[in-house]
């Protein structure tokens, strides 16, 4: 197990491959920690240097307590990848981790080379959204509300036809700890990355899912289109969690969009 105390919080990670190899950062969504990308990693292409963390209050990372910042979740991304010394890197965010990627790109464009934006927006929900999910959480804990969370993270036909799996994930989600679940509502709450998000020119693909009732497809063509040259990948049969659910088209997203970003390093 691999801990490192960053912005002075012990963040779990792990780092596998070839050091030589193209590091590519994972970073996950909200209720999720970093096995979420358990499936895409094995269809990468051969050599790929996979780093994964758990942000601050989910995993097996320290759980301060809540409100979080955006800027306390990008600065730890920042400081892992200063830790590993790994320099540029992909960076792949989930949701919120999408977020984080893109304040990372912004903040700090000399640890990112490109990025794919998976499942999120440079704003997701409005602040009121975000109080009312706080205050249900507050007086009902994760579980009051996880069937509507996870009617949200996949499609109905998984959800009918995958109970077992479902049940991990479900258990994936209550065991976030309420300060981490919270704590990063309170960060998404606060976000508008609308005008950093439109200055930034590396290069970009975002995906969405069909069924995704959390980031729905529009809304992540939004946030890709304040990107020149961003392109859009849907994941059919998905809804926001596509590498749970849609693994190989979202590995074979991944691949070709590293193929493409590889000429543009070597020029
Ligand atoms: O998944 C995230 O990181 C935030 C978006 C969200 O609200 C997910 C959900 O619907 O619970």
């Amino acid at each position: 197990m691999q801990i490192a105390t960053i912005n002075g919080v012990k963040i779990h990670h792990a780092v596998t491959g070839p050091e030589s190899g193209r590091a590519v950062l994972f970073i996950n969504s909200l209720g999720t920690d970093f096995r979420v990308w358990d499936r895409v990693l094995p269809l990468l292409p051969e050599g790929t240097r996979v780093i994964r963390y758990d942000k601050r209050g989910h995993g097996l990372s320290e759980c301060p307590a809540a409100p979080y910042f955006m800027g306390d979740l990008v600065a730890e991304a920042a400081g892992l990848l200063d830790h590993l010394g790994v320099g540029r890197v992909l960076v792949v965010g989930l949701s919120i981790g999408g977020q984080i990627a893109q304040g990372l790109a912004a903040e700090r464009p000399d640890l990112v080379e490109a990025m794919v934006l998976s499942n999120t927006a440079a704003k997701i929900g409005t602040p009121d959204s975000w109080d009312t999910r706080i205050e249900e959480i507050h007086k009902g804990g994760i579980a009051a509300l996880e069937e509507a969370i996870l009617s949200r993270w996949f499609s109905r036909a998984f959800r009918e036809s995958r109970p077992e799996e479902l049940a991990g994930w479900r258990h994936m989600l209550c065991r976030t700890p309420e300060d981490g679940y919270v704590g990063c509502c309170y960060a998404i709450k606060d976000t508008d990355l609308v005008e950093s998000t439109g200055r930034l020119t590396l290069p970009t693909l975002a995906i969405a899912g069909d069924e995704d009732g959390s980031t729905p497809p529009d809304l992540v063509r939004e946030t890709a289109g304040l990107i020149p040259g961003a392109r859009f990948h849907l994941v059919r049969g998905a809804g926001h969690l596509p590498c749970v659910e849609q693994p190989a088209d979202v590995a074979a997203a991944l691949t070709e969009f590293m193929k493409e970003t590889a000429l543009v390093r070597e020029i």
